[in-house]
């Protein structure tokens, strides 16, 4: 059964000349319990799609259905982690995590509330860290405590807009395994925005491509085949895994160029031959050339 919808939905932001059609014609389906990832370029509108689906913004055509309702805001059905943890500074780890579970739980006793938020910090293997301050911690903590907030919400869908691309390689992959332990437990819907589509390879269990903005829209689906638990060393050896990895890759260029030729045909060059008599040597000029501009 789908859990969330998008049919038909466009999205633009200004007006006039300044005006950006960001998404066009974005249908997707998304099915209770699974993982999907969606990769695309830099700047093509991955925020703006999760955006729309956080209810942080509507759609300017078409509807996002959660559960067959259209979303009107955010709420406590959608848990997000950022690219850029979205922490609360003067706040420790702990409290980070309980403000979300304060406004989320509101009838829940203190103590069941102090054991829900540690089982949560433990879950992301940050017990020892729990009173530090986010300056006091590394990205791929700081990460973690995104992690835990978001999970101690108890969402129904889990959306990750780039959450792990600030992060060094090393730290990376711990956090992509970790997120994928967290979420086989009990299987709540995910969708990761990615622009790596080797993390959606490991992660997921659909990829769906976007293709580059203006006007963005979202490619045909690429199912991913491996058992899960993957792994990683495994994986990279497979010979389906280079195959899918390639197909996807080949995709995006593809559709990079065909929406680099497009754009190159928006900007028609005039057919200017300049007059200039002599010869002109570009960084030195000798003192034979006479140069002269009309
Ligand atoms: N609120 C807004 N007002 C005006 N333009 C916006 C707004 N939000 C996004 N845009 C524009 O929409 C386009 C897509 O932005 P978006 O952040 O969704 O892309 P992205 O794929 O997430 O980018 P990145 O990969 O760099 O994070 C960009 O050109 C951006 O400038």
């Amino acid at each position: 059964m789908a859990i969330l919808e998008l049919n038909n939905v466009s999205k633009s932001f200004g007006a006039g000349s300044s005006r950006i059609d960001v998404l066009t014609d974005i249908n997707l389906s998304v099915r209770e319990g699974e993982f999907l990832a969606i990769v695309g370029f830099s700047g093509s509108g991955k925020t703006t799609l999760i955006n729309l689906i956080n209810g942080l913004i509507f759609p300017d055509a078409g509807e996002v259905l959660l559960k067959g309702e259209p979303i009107a805001g955010p709420g406590p059905d959608r848990g997000v982690i950022f690219q850029n943890y979205s922490l609360l500074p003067w706040l420790s780890v702990y409290s980070n995590v309980k403000l979300a579970v304060d406004q989320v739980f509101p009838k829940m006793s203190s103590s069941e509330k102090e054991a829900h938020v540690l089982s949560y910090i433990e879950m992301v293997n940050l017990t020892p860290a729990k009173d530090k301050k986010p300056s006091e911690l590394s990205g791929g903590m700081r990460q973690r405590v995104s992690v835990a907030r978001a999970l101690a919400m108890n969402p129904e869908i889990l959306l990750m807009d780039e959450p792990l691309s600030a992060l060094d390689a090393l730290t990376r992959g711990s956090l992509q395994e970790e997120i994928i332990k967290i979420w086989s437990r009990d299987r709540k819907t995910a969708i990761l925005i990615t622009n790596d589509v080797d993390e959606g390879i490991l992660m997921a269990d659909r990829i769906i491509p976007m293709t580059p903005g203006p006007k963005a829209t979202l490619g045909p689906e690429f199912k991913v085949p491996f058992e899960r638990p993957r792994d990683v060393t495994n994986i990279n050896k497979d010979a389906q895994y280079k195959r899918l990895r390639n197909d996807i890759l080949e995709y995006l260029i593809e559709v990079g160029a065909t929406r680099r030729q497009v754009s190159d045909q928006k900007y028609i060059l005039p057919d200017l031959k300049p007059t200039m008599p002599g010869r002109v040597i570009f960084g030195r000029k000798k003192k034979k050339d006479k140069v002269k501009y009309f």
